[in-house]
């Protein structure tokens, strides 16, 4: 169906062409990571040590493997929830439904995984599988943004994202154009977004623990804190599953290539890298150096959660005695903005403190590389430009109360610097 006629969303990631190089630099920068954790010189910047032929990528193996996680997740999102959340509001007034079970599945993946392993499943192998596992898992990124590409053509106008209808198919196809694909109930991006990237990374994780034990003895220190941060994490992100409804990836972003292969193909093979690069790359790390690292994840995550739970409880009932005592600023729409707490101190205080955990993932890695640290600095990249798409969003929705608040608490991120 024809996108309306009438004033578009500006253009992002450099337009059409921005897109078109991140469509081939994004999988390529996946691999490169893949194949420098694994050499010898664990190199960030420069090129791999070697590069594989078709047949390091490609094995049925690592596609019948991908395929049934792809439908163990499916099946687990479909069992029955404890609870069925409602969305936003859409521009047909319309809110969807979906279900909170997300931690659920997180459980019941683990028990699989535990029986499986204790039936002599051989978890160790899977770190081999990783190259063909991510080169099987960015075609489907391919073919499944492609079949939503497709499917949003005949999708009803109001059913579109904002920023995905500018009518290039490159743009379109990398940026998404449906807001809220989905087959009955099945919402593909909702789906996507929580379960078969962010268990999996904690999956991949796990199974380098066990190769290390099984090369090493043991698995050390330096493993278990990456694999212990990286599971309270994903843990997190799912046992509050219900507000990943009110992020601009469910609310205002289309889904398109962009976020597939993010979330199916980027998060497991990249999110996984300091645990990959500590299985070929031993760091000897104390306990005094190991507690400082856990106390910074501590008060990153402290931040982070605080932050979170503060916005998200103002959100839900701004009169709950736990937010009712903060300064708020009131906007036209009806709805405030926390100006005290968390939200007083900078203008996003999670990502604040989702930055300083990303810190304590990479420091058990050591400070001989680089490679480790390419988490921290990607990240720190996604998310100014995610503070800056948000701001843009806010002051078209909140307009002078937007400003009052810039003017209130002038920082963005780090207080007193950005
Ligand atoms: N690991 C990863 O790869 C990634 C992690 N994240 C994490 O996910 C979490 C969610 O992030 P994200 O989706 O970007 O957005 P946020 O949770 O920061 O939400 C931004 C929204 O919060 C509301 N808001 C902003 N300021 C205020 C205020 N002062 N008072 C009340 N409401 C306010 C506005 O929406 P409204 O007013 O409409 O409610 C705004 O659009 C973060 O912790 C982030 O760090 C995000 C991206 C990637
Ligand atoms: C491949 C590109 C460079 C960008 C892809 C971006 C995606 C990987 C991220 C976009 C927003 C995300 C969020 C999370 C994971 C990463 C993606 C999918 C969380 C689920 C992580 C856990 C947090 O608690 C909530 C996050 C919401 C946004």
């Amino acid at each position: 169906m024809a996108p309306p006629e009438g004033p578009r969303a500006p253009l992002e990631f450099g337009g059409p062409l921005g897109a078109a190089a991140l469509l081939l630099l994004l999988p390529a920068t996946m691999f490169h990571l893949l194949l420098a954790a694994r050499s010898g010189p664990a190199r960030l910047l420069g090129p791999p040590a070697s590069l594989p032929g078709l047949e390091a990528l490609w094995s049925p193996r690592a596609l019948l493997l991908w395929l049934a996680w792809l439908g163990l997740q499916a099946a687990l999102y479909l069992l029955p929830a404890r609870k069925v959340a409602e969305g936003q509001e859409l521009k047909d007034k319309s809110r969807l439904r979906y279900p909170i079970n997300g931690f659920q599945a997180l459980v019941l993946t683990a028990l699989l995984v535990g029986l499986g392993v204790s039936a002599g499943l051989p978890l160790g192998a899977l770190p081999e599988m990783l190259l063909p596992l991510a080169f099987v898992a960015t075609l489907t990124a391919f073919i499944f943004s492609l079949f939503l590409y497709m499917k949003a053509q005949v999708a009803p106008v109001s059913a579109l994202a904002p920023g995905g209808i500018s009518g290039n198919p490159i743009y379109d196809f990398f940026l998404g154009r449906e807001l809220n694909p989905r087959i009955c109930f099945f919402d593909f991006k909702y789906f996507c977004e929580l379960r078969p990237g962010l268990i999996g990374w904690v999956l991949i994780n796990l199974a380098l623990l066990v190769k290390e034990a099984e090369l090493r003895g043991s698995p050390s220190l330096a493993m278990w804190l990456v694999n212990g941060f990286q599971l309270l994490y994903v843990g997190d992100a799912l046992w509050h599953e219900e507000a990943i409804l009110t992020t601009m990836d469910i609310t205002h972003d289309g889904f398109g290539f962009m976020l597939a292969f993010g979330d199916i193909a980027w998060v497991p093979f990249t999110y996984s890298l300091q645990a990959q690069f500590l299985l070929r790359h031993p760091q000897p790390l104390g306990l005094p150096m190991a507690s400082a690292i856990c106390l910074i994840n501590a008060i990153g995550y402290y931040i982070f959660r605080g932050a979170n739970s503060q916005k998200n409880t103002f959100r839900k009932n701004p009169s709950d005695p736990r937010v009712a005592g903060l300064e708020t600023i009131s906007t036209a729409t009806g709805r405030k903005l926390l100006v005290s707490g968390w939200w007083g101190m900078v203008r996003h205080p999670n990502y604040l403190g989702d930055l300083i955990m990303a810190l304590a993932w990479s420091l058990p890695c050591g400070v001989s590389h680089l490679l480790p640290y390419f988490y921290l600095l990607y990240f720190t990249a996604l998310l100014v430009h995610r503070e800056a798409r948000d701001e843009r969003q806010c002051l078209q929705k909140y307009g002078l109360a937007w400003q009052e608040y810039c003017r209130r608490v002038p920082y963005r991120i780090v207080p007193y610097i950005y």
